[in-house]
């Protein structure tokens, strides 16, 4: 499981995978974020890296090494069940994969750091597996006031996603209220709506943009992230999880 994924350059034929270079790409990405508060991209990551994820949590799923997702930070496991039902591991730079897909995004970090002077402080991410008919209800990553997750990231692992797979995140116009303003029930405008094809990139503002993963046919796999701000105070460490 560990080594996979080659540190050295994937063959040349694979870098294909994306038409536009990397700066264009990211650029087209903090454009997207600063002016609608989303983005999503397909085809972000070069073949070779999705195919070496896409193993490893294939692997991890093999191994029984996934655990239920909770939702909070205390993880009230049965309300989860009913709002959400993926399996998780936290990534762990154990693997060269890991260590390429975190690096990745700490680039990415540090070019939205400069470009939108936010002071993103670091990236925390979790794989995740929905079975057949799993899906997470409409939901916000963070609530203001304690928004410590403030850019939601998901990488997509499944390759040859069928029109008819389900499992699609559906994307919601951002609401400004924080807690007491988000009705996840309310009747709310889709904004964008996301086939979890391997390769795409989807990324958000955690605290604004409501989103949903419609209910799946098919197994499907994932890397969900958070770019997070140093929240830690009176000398406290805020727990990442
Ligand atoms: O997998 C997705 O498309 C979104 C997952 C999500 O919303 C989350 O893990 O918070
Ligand atoms: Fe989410």
């Amino acid at each position: 499981m560990t080594d996979r994924y080659p540190p050295s350059s994937p063959p040349s034929g694979e870098l294909q995978a994306n038409e536009r270079p990397q700066a264009a790409r990211i650029e087209a990405l903090i454009d997207d974020l600063a002016h609608r508060g989303f983005s999503y991209q397909t085809r972000f990551f070069d073949a070779s890296l999705i195919d070496a994820l896409i193993a490893e949590l294939d692997a991890l799923y093999e191994e029984d090494a996934l655990s239920a997702a909770g939702i909070g930070r205390l993880g009230e496991h049965q309300l989860a069940t009913r709002v959400r039902g993926d399996a998780i591991r936290w990534l762990d730079r154990i693997s060269p994969a890991q260590r390429a897909y975190l690096d990745l995004l700490d680039g990415l970090r540090e070019a939205i750091n400069r470009a939108l002077f936010i002071g993103l402080f670091e990236f925390e991410a979790h794989f995740a597996r929905y079975p057949p008919g799993a899906f997470y209800k409409r939901h916000l990553d963070s609530f203001q006031g304690r928004a410590n997750r403030v850019i939601s990231t998901v990488t997509y692992l499944n390759r040859h996603w069928p029109v008819d797979g389900g499992g699609e995140m559906v994307l919601f116009e951002p609401v400004a209220a924080g807690p007491d303003g988000f009705d996840p029930e309310a009747p709310a405008r889709e904004v964008g709506r996301v086939r979890p094809e391997a390769g795409t990139f989807v990324c958000f503002l955690s605290d604004s943009v409501p989103h949903e993963v419609l209910p799946t046919r098919l197994p499907r796999a994932s890397i969900a992230g958070w770019f997070r701000r140093n929240a830690s105070m009176g000398g406290v460490i805020d727990p990442s999880r």
